[in-house]
């Protein structure tokens, strides 16, 4: 799938450029890469929740056939929205009503959702699943810290029992032994079920402790898409953009990657890491090297 949004004088701007990867059910996919590279405007594209200026090409189609780009917004609204793909969006305190307690927000979605009679136990039921506590479930949105608002989110997402579960950034504002809580939680949720995990993150730990394929973006590309296992241990990330990331973790080599990401309205007609890439030659400044056997470099 690709997504490009029409800007003002006839630019683009090409926030994702022919993305392409499988997920199974009780597997999980973390797309990482640095911010603005267009992870979460894949996820958007996922739920048909773009912006008018935005122009998707290619399809993303769930196991029963049914290709999210083309579907209608009846079809999304009244039949992937939460019940076949849960979104844990980010900045979360922002998709809750400020005028509503967190207690209502999952009651609402437990009997949109379910049908269930007794909202109110399945509402709290919800709230201990995602580490949620009771004691704020009264609460209204400004009243909630950044954690709280991410585990309310949290809690809202995993109501639906959705097979697709898109999580962006669902750790952001966590600390480390909440980070763990929340990923292994979204892990057991849908690996016990056989349901599918796509996670949006920055947290290269939470990546390497969730998922079972990691895919790389840059720049509107997926550059590398690895086994976990492999990518996080032996022998490593092969793209130089990839090796960079895990190299700038404390943790690692604490060397950051120099120079700053394209503009995506203006990309270079070569490889997009190329000004940033101790590897690249004339080769990778002429032509963007396609996604071959899992990685896009010409020097891989
Ligand atoms: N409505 C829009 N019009 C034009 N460009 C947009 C629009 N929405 C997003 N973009 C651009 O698309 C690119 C990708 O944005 P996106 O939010 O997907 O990045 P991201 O990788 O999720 O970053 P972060 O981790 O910071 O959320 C950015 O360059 C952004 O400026």
């Amino acid at each position: 799938m690709s997504v490009r949004f029409r800007m003002s004088g006839g630019r683009y701007v090409e926030a994702v450029s022919d993305a392409a990867f499988g997920l199974g059910p009780g597997e999980c996919l973390a797309l990482v890469g640095e911010s603005g590279c267009g992870k979460s405007v894949l996820a958007s594209a996922l739920l048909g929740l773009l912006p008018g200026n935005a122009e998707t090409t290619g399809s993303a189609r769930l196991g029963d056939g049914l290709d999210l780009l083309a579907a209608d917004e009846k079809t999304l609204a009244r039949t992937v929205r939460g019940r076949r793909v849960g979104l844990v969006p980010q900045s979360p305190a922002a998709h809750l009503t400020p005028v509503r307690t967190v207690r209502s927000h999952l009651e609402e979605t437990v009997r949109e959702l379910t049908g269930t009679r007794d909202a109110r136990a399945a509402a709290e039921a919800a709230a201990a699943r995602a580490a949620f506590p009771e004691s704020h479930l009264d609460h209204h949105p400004h009243q909630l810290s950044g954690g709280l608002a991410q585990r309310a989110a949290t809690a809202l997402a995993l109501i639906g029992d959705a097979p697709l579960l898109l999580a962006d950034e669902p750790t952001t504002g966590l600390d480390r032994d909440l980070v763990e809580r929340t990923v292994d939680e979204l892990r057991a949720h849908t690996r016990d079920a056989g349901r599918a995990l796509l996670v949006i993150t920055h947290d290269l730990a939470a990546a390497q402790r969730i998922a079972d394929t990691v895919a790389v973006m840059y720049a509107g590309r997926i550059v590398e898409l690895a086994p976990a296992a492999t990518f996080f241990g032996t022998p490593g990330p092969r793209h130089p953009y990839a090796r960079g990331l895990l190299d700038a973790l404390p943790e690692r080599a604490f060397t950051p990657i120099p120079g700053a990401p394209p503009e995506l309205g203006d990309l270079p007609p070569g490889c997009a890491f190329a000004a940033r890439c101790a590897l690249a030659d004339d080769t990778c400044r002429a032509g963007r090297p396609p996604l071959t056997e899992g990685v896009a470099c010409h020097r891989a």
